[in-house]
């Protein structure tokens, strides 16, 4: 029988045989705060608590094509930093580089304030992985796999694995299928299964590729709440996405990714700010308010069964209680008046011109 991953990217990484396609096994003990050792120039910037910070990291493929171009990202160190962007814009192609899997064309990344991809051997040990599905032996059970994996990394305590597995097995909601083949798993438990591998041991930073790809919704929310405990004990979270509402969930900061380039980033709030917000109006008088309302250059008007909404351009202090008084004396019934927050479909829209075209 071959033995062979099932799943998985095997693509030999800088640092070594599966060194990040799976929580990487440690070849030396983990360190407990974070290095100090000098980032390479291009990358050196004062130093930041940053978690992962690049340089003009580009990747050019052997086909010509541009995958990331000149990336800047700060992920400030304690956050649950989402990477957003449709897909083919460049989020797998990043992480391989943060890895250590994949050398870039030009430009610099440091992890946890180390050189990528040369510190990759002091890096990874830090860095729990799940990039492009997890690498998982399907003849083993899903118990096994993880045994394998603890048993990999030598800073690892035999005399505890069985809890640490069991712990991680429990954690992902997958203790009652420990015992089957991992061939038998679904797309959801095995990428489960492989997240249970990326949290055998306490690690300064999470990388998750896509997490919930493959989940159903009840899956999905399970797998947001994992990432919210996780980063409660203070863990760094960095996962990418195509799903805004996921970052909007889950995430403190994001970073948002068109075309291989950054388009922004900042903490979502500060994100979704950016995003005008829809002026609302809820009546029973829809025409006649619409008519106000464009009268006061509202734009983009939308009109419903009892409301209409449209965008309010920029408004100063008292532009609001002005629309609001000439709707009222033009003898429209107003139930209700207000602006709705902008969400980051809004922003990531506004701030491309592009929709957030993707495949749920
Ligand atoms: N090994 C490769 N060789 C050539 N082109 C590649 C390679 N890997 C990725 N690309 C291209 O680089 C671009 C970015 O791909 P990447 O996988 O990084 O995007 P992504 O945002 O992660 O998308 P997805 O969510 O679909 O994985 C795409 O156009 C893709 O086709």
């Amino acid at each position: 029988m071959t033995q062979a991953p099932v799943t998985g990217d095997v693509t030999e990484p800088a640092g070594g045989p599966g060194a990040a396609s799976r929580p990487a096994p440690a070849p030396v003990p983990a360190p407990t705060a974070p290095s100090t050792s000098t980032p390479s120039a291009s990358a050196s910037a004062p130093a930041s608590d940053d978690v992962i910070r690049t340089r003009g990291l580009t990747k050019r493929f052997r086909g010509g094509q541009l995958a990331v171009d000149g990336l800047d990202l700060a992920v400030p160190r304690g956050s649950v930093f989402g990477f957003l962007g449709p897909n083919g814009s460049g989020k797998t192609t990043t992480i391989r580089m943060l890895m250590g899997l994949i050398a870039p064309t030009s430009g610099a990344a440091t992890v946890l304030g180390e050189s990528m991809p040369q510190s990759v051997a002091t890096v990874l040990p830090r860095v729990g992985a799940l990039i492009e599905g997890p690498a998982l032996y399907g003849f083993l059970t899903g118990r096994d796999n993880l045994v394998r994996f603890d048993a990999a990394d030598p800073t690892a305590d035999p005399r505890t694995r069985r809890r640490r597995v069991d712990t991680a097995l429990d954690r992902v909601g997958l203790s009652a299928a420990a015992g089957k083949k991992a061939r038998a798993y679904s797309l959801g438990m095995k990428q489960r299964l492989g997240l249970a591998s990326a949290l055998l041991q306490p690690r300064e930073l999470l990388v998750l590729d896509e997490p919930t790809n493959g989940l159903d919704p009840q899956g999905m929310r399970e797998i947001r709440t994992l990432v919210r405990e996780v980063a409660a004990e203070g863990t760094t979270v960095f996962l990418s996405s195509h799903l805004l509402d996921e970052i909007e969930q889950v995430c403190t900061h994001a970073a948002v990714m068109s075309r291989g380039r950054l388009v922004v980033q900042g903490t979502v709030a500060e994100l979704a700010a950016r995003a005008q917000g829809r002026l609302v109006v809820r009546t029973p008088d829809v025409a006649r308010a619409a008519e106000v309302l464009a009268a006061h250059r509202v734009t983009a008007l939308v009109p419903g069964e009892d409301r209409v909404d449209g965008e309010p351009g920029v408004l100063d202090e008292e532009a609001l209680p002005r629309l609001c008084a000439a709707l009222v004396g033009a003898g429209v019934r107003v139930h209700g008046f207000g602006l709705e927050r902008g969400t980051l479909e809004d922003a990531f829209v506004a701030l491309t011109g592009e929709g957030f075209d993707v495949a749920g």
